[in-house]
């Protein structure tokens, strides 16, 4: 009963608003226009998708009305410049004293579906594991135990992650490259590349029989600032 009445209550507020815009109409539009234009009424209170559309286009031509349609802010970030830089500030939670890495994976719709940065697996102290590279004991080198940024995200992702895009602020080597074909991304948008070894062929090399697409980062602009004042 309350709702209903509320309801009521807010239909009547919509509709009393309608008229007085209305009503409010500069003599800029002729009293013919004016006819044409969707008659909203206490009895027909909403108007068709048509006539709403009508409106619009006899609003942009009015004088006075028109100056509602005010043009959008112009120096908005783009979709690349957003996603990459999701990927970068990721990977500025990285604690990897040499390399930080970071990836945003992104669906068909825009929506980011997960962000990733190296490190160590959950539970491995940050603090207490090597981040050193010793080449003779495997048991002291960070390899044998960090996280790629890539394979974070992709076990982060909320969703399926077929048709995604990924973002990485580094080309992914190829045991990444193994995960994000088997997952079905089917795009990779990278900022930075090491010099080719053999784990970055063998990834280019299984990119390029599986039908994924690879792509360097062409930024519009050379920053983004953010400030948190
Ligand atoms: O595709 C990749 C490749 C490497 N990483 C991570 C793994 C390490 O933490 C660093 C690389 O360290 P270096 O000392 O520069 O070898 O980057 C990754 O996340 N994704």
């Amino acid at each position: 009963m309350l709702r209903q009445n509320l309801f009521k209550l807010f239909q009547h507020f919509i509709i009393k608003k309608r008229i007085h815009s209305i009503q409010k109409m500069p003599p800029t539009i002729s009293p013919e226009e004016k006819q044409k234009m969707p008659e909203i009424t206490t009895e027909n209170p909403f108007c068709e998708v048509e006539d709403a559309v009508k409106l619009l286009e006899q609003c942009k031509e009015d004088k006075e009305l028109s100056k509602s349609f005010v043009s959008k802010r112009k120096d908005y970030i783009g979709w690349e410049e957003t996603f990459m830089g999701m990927a970068l500030l990721a990977a500025q939670r990285s604690k990897d004293p040499v390399t930080q890495v970071g990836c945003a994976i992104i669906n068909a719709d825009n929506i980011v579906n997960s962000l990733g940065y190296n490190g160590m697996p959950r539970g491995c102290d940050d603090d207490e594991f090597p981040w050193g590279k010793n080449p003779d004991r495997p048991f002291l080198n960070k390899y044998s135990y960090v996280c790629h940024a890539e394979e974070n995200a992709i076990l982060n992702a909320k969703d399926s992650l077929k048709g995604n895009i990924l973002y990485s602020t580094l080309f992914p080597c190829n045991r990444c490259a193994k995960m994000i074909i088997q997952v079905g991304i089917t795009e990779v948008v990278y900022m930075n590349y090491k010099p080719d070894n053999d784990e970055v062929m063998a990834a280019k090399l299984m990119f390029s029989k599986a039908g994924i697409k690879t792509r360097k980062f062409i930024p519009q602009r050379k920053q983004i600032v953010l400030n948190f004042q």
